[in-house]
């Protein structure tokens, strides 16, 4: 094994410019998962929200006036997104103003949808299933392409739904990217129906765009299984914002009306999601994790993890606008948790930090609700149950979920996978502050949603309590 010590992404991020070269995928690079040795004491601000600024940058390219977007993600994802969305005919500015401390505010000027472009939607599934109705309103063919992973995931509702709607989509019958959607200009609208139960965003894609077809759009859910319901909420929440009439007369029914989406200025809540290994740290290192700017009420999926960190038996508490989560002695610590059933159909993208956790328990566990992560950046059950059971846990695939069964962990001379997931990157830094030598094969892939991921981590250990605590860097021999 070659010598692998914490190195930065080797890649830049735009310091007040979104720039297009940044989306290029970041070459790899391995990281050595710092390893905790006492209590944190660690404040750490999160960026902002990849699933609302991605919703707003679409709603504002589809907007009848400018938006300013403030605190946007700067990540992978949204990048990707406002090159897409520059491509197919709307202004984007960067433009300082608001002291965020995350960068320049976007100004967002919509323009004629012209199509003739090819988008790169990356990894990107808010790309990948939001883009294309919007495709469908543009004149002129817009083809969607993406990495090679992101051709194993699913788009055949995407596709039926805009052939549905009377939109010629030409591809090549596998259902998944790449395909290009024939834009007229113009998109009727009406009652369409639709099997979401491989992905939410489904649902989202269409109902961003609906007010904007000439009869607006009565959408109805086919399938048994209606995963990450309060994304879907999300998505109803910003398009009432913006002013658009929504409504769901019943579950798996949702009705927009036609009519303008408003311009606005709205700032973008800090990232719950990518909050989970954060939080999950001070459950394994003990002390306690703080995140500023946690919003007092939201549609983010991540707000659930106050509920979920407590019945691993963190104590969680807020303080003015700061969470707090407090690990206690932690893991590290001699503190012990009992494993668990979790349901997380709601909240899939919470499921790599809670499987992280649940295989520090000290009994088994189950996850549920889950097997469309199948579909995610990689086969996340798979990858989960690969890398726990190679470092000593005892995973089973479920059908809808996976079986946990604690062991010894230790780390061998095989990686950590990340399977170009940043999820599944950052559950392996989560391991790691309780297992020594854990390696992650590719830290970037946590650029997807959050660059900066190595630098708050190390940030986030360096405020250990004990002091004098520096990350281990040396692999084990
Ligand atoms: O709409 C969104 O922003 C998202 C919806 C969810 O997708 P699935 O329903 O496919 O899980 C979530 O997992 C993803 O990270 C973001
Ligand atoms: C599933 C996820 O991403 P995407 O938006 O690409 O679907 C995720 O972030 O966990």
């Amino acid at each position: 094994m070659g010598i692998l010590g914490y190195s930065s992404p080797q890649f830049e991020l735009p310091g007040d410019e979104f720039e297009s070269r940044v989306a290029v995928p970041p070459p790899t690079t391995a990281w050595l998962a710092p390893n905790a040795t006492g209590p944190l004491g660690s404040r750490v601000a999160l960026p902002g929200s990849k699933s609302l600024t991605n919703r707003e940058l679409v709603l504002a390219a589809l907007a009848e006036s400018p938006s300013r977007l403030i605190a946007p993600l700067r990540s992978r994802d949204s990048i990707l997104m406002i090159d897409a969305l520059r491509e197919l005919g709307v202004t984007i500015d960067p433009v300082n103003g608001t002291d965020t401390g995350f960068g320049p505010d976007l100004v967002v000027t919509p323009g004629e949808l012209g199509g003739g472009v090819s988008v790169d939607c990356g990894l990107a599934g808010t790309i990948m299933r939001f883009l294309p109705p919007v495709a469908g309103l543009a004149l002129g063919p817009v083809t969607f392409v993406g990495d090679a992973a992101a051709s194993r995931r699913p788009m055949r509702t995407t596709i039926d739904s805009l052939r549905a709607l009377g939109i010629d989509v030409s591809d090549d019958g596998r259902g998944t990217l790449p395909f290009t959607v024939h834009g007229t200009g113009r998109i009727e609208g009406g009652e369409i129906q639709i099997d979401a139960s491989a992905s939410s965003q489904f649902v989202s894609g269409l109902l961003l765009a609906a007010a904007r077809f000439e009869r607006g759009l009565t959408l109805r859910h086919t399938g048994e299984h209606l995963p990450s319901l309060p994304h879907i909420e999300m998505t109803i929440a910003v398009l009432r914002d913006r002013g658009v009439e929504v409504s769901s007369p019943e579950t798996g029914v949702w009705i927009v009306e036609p009519g303008p989406i408003a311009g606005r200025e709205v700032v973008i809540e800090p990232d719950l999601s990518n909050a989970a290994p954060f939080l999950a740290a001070a459950l394994v290192a003990g002390g306690s994790v703080t995140i500023p700017r946690w919003p007092e009420s939201t549609t983010q999926v991540g707000d659930h993890l106050r509920d979920l960190l407590a019945r691993f038996g963190a104590q969680v508490s807020r303080v003015g606008d700061a969470l707090t989560v407090d690990g206690q002695e932690g893991v590290i610590g001699g503190r012990k948790f009992a494993g668990m059933d979790i349901d997380l159909s709601a909240g899939g993208e919470l499921a790599p930090a809670i499987v992280a956790l649940c295989a520090l328990a000290t009994g088994p566990s189950r996850v549920t609700g889950i097997g469309h992560l199948r579909g995610h950046e990689t086969d996340r059950l798979a990858a989960l149950a690969t890398e726990l059971n190679a470092i000593g846990c005892q995973v089973t695939e479920l059908e809808d979920g996976l079986a946990i069964r604690p062991g010894q962990l230790r780390a061998t001379d095989r990686m950590w996978g990340a399977y170009e997931d940043h999820r599944m990157a950052t559950a392996g830094a989560i391991l790691g502050l309780a297992v020594p030598g854990i390696i992650v094969d590719d830290i970037t892939t946590t650029a997807k949603t959050m660059p900066d991921f190595p630098k708050l981590w190390s940030q986030m250990l360096g405020r250990i309590n004990t002091g004098g605590f520096t990350p281990n860097l040396e692999v084990p021999e």
